[in-house]
C-alpha cells in the first residue's frame, strides 16, 4: 500500500536517513521505533509532504506520492500536543476540517457524531479541551484526525504527553480504533513498549537506518542486529564466537545458544532475563545451618514482562448528554492564540449556533496542558529482604518460578550443595554461578541482579510475582540452548 524505496535525507553533516525502504500493507497498525535522532520523524515529515528526500521514492496504491502537496495528500498527521483549538467545543474541533472543506452542513453533522459515538465522546460534544481529562483530548485530536476519513494516518509519539495508567487505556483503544476504522496507521514511537503493545510490524531505526522490520514477538525472540537485541526489551549480551552451536564466551565457557551461523563466527548471545532460571543456594555464612538448595519448580516462561495489572483510571465523567448540533454554540474566549493547525481564517469568533457559522471561528491552539500528571517513576521495591525466612517452605507452593532449577538441569534438590565462602558461588550445575547482587520488585515481576566473575556487567533475571532469593546469595543460572539467540556481531 505504502511503498517506502531507498529514502535518504541529509541535513550538512547529520545521516538523518540512509537509504530507508520500507513496505507498509493496507490496514496495518505499522511503528517506526527508535532512539532519539534516529530519523523517524524525518521519515514521518516526508510521507506528510513537510519534508523531501534528497533521493529515493514513495508511492501509495502505486502512485507517487512525493509529487503531491501536503494538503494534497490522502493523509493526516496526528501530534502529541493534541493542537486543539480551546475555544472551541469537542465537536466543534472535530468538525474543523470537515468545514474547511465546505462539506454539506448535514454531511458533517452525521460525521462529526459517527466519530465521536466511536471514540467514545459522544456525551462529550459540548465540552471544551480545557475540560477533559488528557485521555479524553487524546481522543478528540484522533477524532479529529479520522473524520475526515485519510488512508494513511500518522501519529508522532501519540501517547507521550499522558500518564502512564490513561496511556495503558489509550493504547488499547488506539488499537481497537485502528481496527474498527481500517485505516492505516504509521507511528512514531522511542517507546519499545508502546511499539510491541500496538504494532502489527516494528521497523527498529538506528542512525537512520532499518535494522530489522518484524512482528513484536519475532523482533524480541530472533532479534537479527546486536542493536535489536540490546534496545528491545532487557536483555543479557555475552559477547564471543559461535563454538559447537552455543557462543564460547572466553572466561565464561561455552554458553548454551542456537542460530544458524557458522562455527567461529564473532557473535553475540542474547539471553532474555526471564528465560534464565536461577537456582538459590542462599546467602553464606548465614545463621541457617539447615538451608536446603530450592526445589525446582519449572520456570514460567513467558516471553515478555507481565503489564503492570493496575486497573486503567476511569477518565469518563458522566454528564448531561448534548447534542453535537448544541455543541457548535461557543462563546469565544480570550484565550492567545497559538500556532498548531495553520489557521486560515482570521474572523472573530461568533456566538453563532450553525456549523457552517462554525466555520469562521478563529482557530486558536493551546500548548498541552498540563492536566496530565508526570509519569509515575516506580521506585523498586526490595522484595524479598525484609520477607521472614520460614514465612514460606522453600519449595512447593511458593509459585516463586526463579528459584526453580530445571528439572534436567542435574542438580539433586534435595542435597544442599557446598558453599564456596571465597566467590559466594555453589559448585556444581548452572550454566553460571554468582552472587546476588540486587533484588527489586516492580510490575508484578522481580529483577534479580546476579554478578557472575569475569563479567563485567551483572546478568539480570526476571521471575514473575515476588522472589525470595535474597542480596547476597550464591546462586547458579540456567537456560537451555533455545533460550539464547546468536547474533551476528
Ligand atoms: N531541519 C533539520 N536541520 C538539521 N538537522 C536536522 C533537522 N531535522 C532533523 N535533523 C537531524 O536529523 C537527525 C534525525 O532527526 P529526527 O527528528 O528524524 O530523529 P527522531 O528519531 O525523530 O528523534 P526524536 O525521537 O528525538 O524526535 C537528528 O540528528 C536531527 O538532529
Amino acid at each position: 500500500m505504502l511503498q517506502i524505496t531507498g529514502v535518504s535525507r541529509r541535513f550538512g553533516e547529520v545521516t538523518a536517513l540512509s537509504e530507508v525502504s520500507l513496505d507498509i500493507r493496507q490496514g496495518e497498525f505499522f511503528a517506526l521505533l527508535g532512539p532519539s535522532g534516529c530519523g523517524k520523524t524525518t521519515l514521518l515529515r516526508i510521507l506528510a509532504g513537510f519534508e523531501s528526500p534528497d533521493s529515493g521514492a514513495v508511492t501509495l496504491d502505486g502512485a507517487d506520492l512525493l509529487s503531491l502537496p501536503a494538503h494534497r495528500r490522502p493523509i493526516n498527521l496526528m501530534f502529541q500536543s493534541y493542537a486543539l483549538f480551546p475555544h472551541m467545543t469537542v465537536a466543534k474541533n472535530v468538525a474543523y476540517g470537515l468545514e474547511r472543506e465546505r462539506l454539506p452542513r448535514a454531511e458533517i453533522r452525521e460525521r462529526v457524531e459517527e466519530v465521536l459515538a466511536k471514540v467514545g465522546l459522544a456525551e462529550m460534544a459540548g465540552r471544551r479541551p480545557q475540560q477533559l481529562s488528557g485521555g479524553q483530548r487524546q481522543r478528540v485530536a484522533l477524532a479529529r484526525a479520522i473524520v475526515k476519513r485519510p488512508r494513511l494516518l500518522l501519529l508522532d509519539e501519540p501517547l507521550s504527553a499522558l500518564d502512564k495508567k490513561v496511556r495503558a487505556e489509550m493504547q488499547l483503544e488506539l488499537k481497537r480504533l485502528q481496527h474498527e476504522v481500517g485505516i492505516t496507521f504509521v507511528v512514531v514511537t522511542h517507546d519499545q513498549e508502546e511499539a510491541m503493545s500496538l504494532a502489527d510490524r516494528i521497523a527498529v531505526f538506528s542512525a537512520g537506518r532499518v535494522e530489522q522490520v518484524d512482528e513484536p514477538v519475532a523482533l524480541y525472540e530472533r532479534p537479527r542486529t546486536p542493536f535489536v537485541a540490546g534496545f528491545v526489551g532487557a536483555s543479557n549480551l555475552f559477547e564471543g564466537a559461535v563454538h559447537d552451536g552455543g557462543l564460547d564466551g572466553g572466561a565464561l565457557g561455552v554458553l548454551p545458544g542456537t542460530g544458524d551461523l557458522p562455527e567461529g563466527t564473532p557473535a553475540l548471545l542474547s539471553v532474555r532475563p526471564e528465560r534464565i532460571r536461577l537456582e538459590d543456594f542462599g546467602v553464606p555464612d548465614e545463621e541457617s545451618p539447615e538451608e536446603p538448595a530450592e526445589s525446582p519448580e519449572p520456570a514460567a516462561e513467558s516471553p515478555r514482562e507481565e503489564p503492570v495489572s493496575e486497573k486503567p483510571e476511569s477518565v469518563e465523567e458522566p454528564e448531561t448528554a448534548e447534542s453535537v448540533e448544541e455543541a457548535v454554540s461557543e462563546e469565544p474566549v480570550s484565550e492567545k492564540p497559538e500556532s498548531a493547525e495553520e489557521p486560515e481564517s482570521t474572523e472573530e469568533p461568533e456566538t453563532a449556533e450553525s456549523v457552517e457559522e462554525a466555520v469562521s471561528e478563529e482557530p486558536v491552539s493551546e500548548k498541552p496542558e498540563s492536566a496530565e500528571e508526570p509519569e509515575s517513576t516506580e521506585e523498586p521495591e526490595t522484595a524479598e529482604s525484609a520477607e521472614p525466612e520460614d514465612a514460606a517452605g522453600p519449595s512447593e507452593g511458593s509459585g516463586d518460578a526463579a528459584e526453580g532449577s530445571e528439572g534436567g538441569s542435574g542438580d539433586d534438590p534435595g542435597e544442599a550443595p557446598d558453599r564456596s565462602k571465597d566467590s559466594g558461588a555453589p559448585e556444581g550445575g548452572g550454566v553460571l554461578r554468582g552472587k546476588v547482587a540486587d533484588v527489586s520488585f516492580y510490575g508484578g515481576v522481580s529483577h534479580i541482579s546476579v554478578v557472575v566473575p569475569g563479567r563485567p556487567a551483572p546478568v539480570l533475571v526476571a521471575a514473575q510475582g515476588a522472589t525470595r532469593v535474597r542480596t547476597g546469595s550464591a546462586v547458579a543460572l540456567h537456560w537451555a540452548a533455545d533460550d539464547g539467540v546468536l547474533v551476528p556481531q
